[in-house]
């Protein structure tokens, strides 16, 4: 079997181009060739195929070899990934598990149109909110020096997000529009390099706690992102784009 390895800001995943819908989907199957030993290695697996009023669907597979919810930074490789294969110019129109997203493609970025937002759920000491998948969002002091398994995982399987549970963010601001961000991710069940809704949830989080505004630059220990937005008077956000780097790694052969 083809496939082809991406990574966005060190998010990295396994692409198929599964057009004619002959890939043996199965959990099992998944979760082993995204296992980093005994597998090709990748914090997910996306398929890309085919739909009638889209210029492709895709479909994400969380390490853990489960059907998961939208992927930022997979949604910025699949994109890229189409554009290889010649399927667009310059600007793309897809359809992924929370709905219709647009996407352009310059040589250095892909810039990714998410949902829109209808508000931010702020606690004393975190904020939740879903950019396509569900995200805990804590500003600390040294996001550097943290453990992010250790702090992430109760967060993770906290009852609060039962039975979903939730992504873990924990953010520093390093700038006036610009912060450092570590993510603790649901379904690959470490910490990633990158989480591209979770740096959009991050960023949303710093405009309405911190007074950063729109476009918020975020360091994460794989690269770099953007992400811009309009937050609207009603306390939601739109026109909503994650901006970043999405680079082809390899391609190979795997036995299924
Ligand atoms: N693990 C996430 C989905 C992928 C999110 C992340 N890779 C991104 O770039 O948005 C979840 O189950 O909620």
């Amino acid at each position: 079997m083809d496939f082809f390895k991406y990574q966005g800001t060190g998010n990295d995943f396994i692409l198929i181009d599964d057009r004619d819908e002959t890939f043996p989907v199965s959990q099992e199957l998944i979760a082993r060739l995204c296992h980093r030993r005994f597998g090709i290695g990748a914090d997910g697996l996306i398929l890309l195929r085919t739909h009638p009023d889209y210029d492709f669907r895709m479909i994400y597979f969380n390490a853990d070899g489960a059907e998961g919810s939208m992927c930022g930074n997979g949604g910025r490789c699949i994109v890229r990934f189409a554009h290889d294969l010649g399927l667009f110019e310059s600007e793309t129109r897809f359809l992924a598990v929370d709905g219709e997203h647009t996407a352009a493609v310059t040589e250095q970025e892909v810039s990714l149109k998410m949902n829109e937002i209808s508000g931010i759920e702020q606690h004393p000491d975190y904020a939740f909110l879903n950019t396509g998948s569900p995200h805990f969002v804590k500003v600390v002091e040294d996001v550097e020096s943290m453990d992010v398994v250790a702090e992430g995982r109760p967060v993770r399987y906290d009852d609060r997000f039962a039975p979903g549970g939730t992504n873990a963010n924990f953010i520093e601001p390093i700038g006036a529009n610009a912060l450092f961000v570590r993510t603790y991710e649901r379904g690959v069940e470490d910490e990633t390099y990158s989480c591209g809704t979770g740096v959009t949830a991050s960023a949303l989080v710093a405009h309405q706690q911190l007074g950063m505004n729109s476009p918020v630059s975020i360091q994460t220990i794989g690269g770099n992102l953007r992400v811009s937005f309009v937050a609207n008077s009603d306390g939601g956000f739109s026109d909503l784009y994650l901006i970043g780097p999405a680079v082809r790694v390899y391609e190979g052969s795997v036995n299924a």
